[in-house]
């Protein structure tokens, strides 16, 4: 391996894979793009319903920790990828953006150049969308979206339910700016999953001025009178320094991001202290501000029309033969076949929701989740801005050491009052004469689960996490502020964090669209030289020691 390059990248994620790309355009620019992870060459992450297979802690392929729901609540699992194409190798494959006024307002709140003007722009110059460039849509770029296959009558039935409780059947529910319900836009293309390593670094891996490297672990950040200079990284036991001549970028995902920066001392004075790591920056947001959809995960009996036969037994074996040899049939489909959203109330100015319907209900055996035998659906529904917020820290100054996550899930009186309209409006689609051939029952939460009490409590007893972690990385215009609107993290030099992290606010919908949508804005903002300094937080208090 060189020792030196322009750029070093920090994890090979859906946003580490957009900026490989972009950085090692110029053949005369050198970057080094590091993953914890192995290849992604596995048969289960190309296709797309392997996923029920790789979400399983202890697969190579992802990292698992665990996750207090807060307020002394018990634990979940809390799964990213950790391959190349980071969670993009191992998500729902739903494509969504959120919604242009939730970007207006980040630029609103002074994060220049991060309005729907700009990043909307990035995100139609990287789309290849099987319906076609719009206004909305881009097409020709290297991110393929392809549309889940109109006509399914269980489909149709919950669209036609959703129309008539006020929900419009819409083409593309992308550029639905007031709402509706449609197919799903997937990160699908000819039936096998289109990660961001697919999509960004598959056409840049012959650049010679690209050097990628897996099974490569980066425990912390190199500074050197407070500029990162190049990261301490371990492959096969062996510990050595790759040195960065313009910049070190953290694309390491929201609980590793801020993981490495606590690591090397860019973090709250007082964390950093009690696990005996030199202060670099006393950053005190770094690890706070995390955010995360909370999903309920309504189970609904069906007669007919549920995919769950298909997954079992000899359906399970001819389709992984259609998928095989075609292309095609349910081990093609993404996460939900179809997706809405929705207003919980009529007087609000935009859906304060989103749904995600699937043709499978799931139930637990022996203490394991499973596909029920009986035919049934699974409604996935959150709140889409909420405003509870959670942290990561580090349990210790040991890299391989587990951080401490607490996701404070629906502590403000706000996101308890959206999700408990949601789950209301959720049964007001499901009453709908459509689907009267169709529903047997809910059979959870149930009909019981009534008071808003019980409907609040069901977000933790029948919900789980959206794997939308964000923000712990918080990009502002105020002191407060991890990174600056250049992404620039405060406080020290050469040091960019670029992934979901740096989200003020979610968005309305999954994140993988916007991961790779701020590493191309990000990429613009690196290349354009005349990026005015970030504003330091405080000087330098101490240096960490560069290793020989
Ligand atoms: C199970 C699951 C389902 C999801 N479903 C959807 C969906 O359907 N649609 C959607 O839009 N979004 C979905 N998401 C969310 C979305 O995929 C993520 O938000 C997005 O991919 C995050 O991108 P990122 O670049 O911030 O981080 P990641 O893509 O997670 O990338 C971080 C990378 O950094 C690597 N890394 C971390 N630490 C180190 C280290 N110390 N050294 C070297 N490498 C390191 C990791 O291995 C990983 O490859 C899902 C996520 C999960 C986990």
């Amino acid at each position: 391996m060189n020792q030196e390059y322009d750029f070093i990248i920090v994890g090979a994620g859906s946003a580490g894979c957009v900026l490989a790309n972009r950085l090692s355009a110029d053949p005369g620019t050198t970057v080094l793009l590091i993953e914890s992870g192995p290849a992604d060459s596995h048969a289960l992450i190309q296709m797309p319903r392997g996923i029920g297979k790789m979400l399983t802690p202890g697969n190579p392929h992802v990292w698992s920790y665990s996750a207090s729901k807060g307020a002394g609540r018990d634990t979940e699992d809390w799964l990213k990828g950790r391959t190349l194409g980071g969670s993009s190798s191992i998500n729902g494959m739903v494509y969504l953006r959120g919604h242009p006024a939730e970007y207006d307002a980040w630029e609103a709140a002074g994060c220049t150049g991060w309005g729907w003007k700009d990043i909307g722009r990035c995100y139609r110059a990287m789309e290849d969308h099987e319906l076609g460039a719009s206004e909305a849509r881009g097409a020709g770029g290297p991110l393929k979206v392809s549309m889940h296959p109109a006509g399914h009558p269980l489909c149709e039935a919950v669209i036609a339910a959703a129309g008539q409780a006020g929900v419009p059947r819409v083409d593309d529910i992308n550029a639905a700016l007031h709402g509706g319900i449609g197919y799903q836009p997937r990160t699908i293309w000819r039936g096998r999953r289109w990660s961001a390593a697919r999509a960004f670094l598959a056409p840049a891996r012959a650049r010679r001025n690209l050097d990628v490297r897996t099974g490569t672990d980066v425990l912390r950040v190199v500074f050197e009178g407070g500029r990162a200079v190049g990261v301490e990284l371990r492959a096969g036991g062996t510990v050595a320094v790759a040195r960065a001549r313009r910049e070190v970028i953290l694309s390491a995902g929201a609980l590793n991001t801020p993981k490495l920066l606590q690591l090397s001392g860019v973090g709250p004075a007082a964390l950093l202290a009690r696990h005996g790591i030199p202060l670099v920056a006393d950053i005190a947001a770094v690890g706070r501000h995390l955010l995360e959809h909370r999903c309920i995960m309504l189970q609904v009996r069906v007669r007919s029309g549920s995919l769950n036969r298909e997954f079992a037994g000899v359906r399970l074996l001819k389709n992984l033969l259609r998928y095989f040899t075609g292309g095609s049939g349910p081990m093609t489909h993404a996460a939900h076949e179809v997706c809405a959203f929705v207003k919980t109330r009529p007087e609000l100015a935009r859906p304060d929701a989103e749904l995600g319907i699937g043709l499978y209900s799931i139930g637990v055996e022996d203490g394991k989740i499973v596909l029920e035998k009986e035919q049934g659906m699974t409604w996935v529904g959150y709140f889409t801005n909420p405003d509870s917020e959670g942290s990561v820290a580090i349990s210790s100054a040991d890299p391989d050491a587990a951080p401490l996550i607490d996701a404070n899930y629906l502590s403000t009186a706000n996101d308890r009052r959206h999700s408990i309209d949601l789950v209301r409006f959720m049964r007001k689609m499901l009453m709908q004469p459509a689907l009267r051939p169709y529903v047997v029952a809910e059979t959870q939460p149930g009909p019981a689960c009534a008071s808003d009490e019980e409907i609040a409590e069901a977000f933790f007893t029948h919900g789980s996490t959206a794997f939308h972690a964000a923000g712990t990385c918080r990009m502002g215009a105020d002191p407060g502020a991890v990174v600056d609107p250049h992404l620039r993290v405060r406080g020290v030099e050469g040091l960019r964090v670029v992934d979901t992290s740096i989200m003020p606010t979610l968005i309305s919908g999954n994140t993988n669209g916007p991961a790779m949508a701020i590493a191309m804005r990000a990429a613009e903002l690196i290349l354009a030289s005349d990026s005015p300094a970030a504003p330091a937080v405080r000087p330098p208090a101490a240096t960490n020691a560069v290793l020989p």
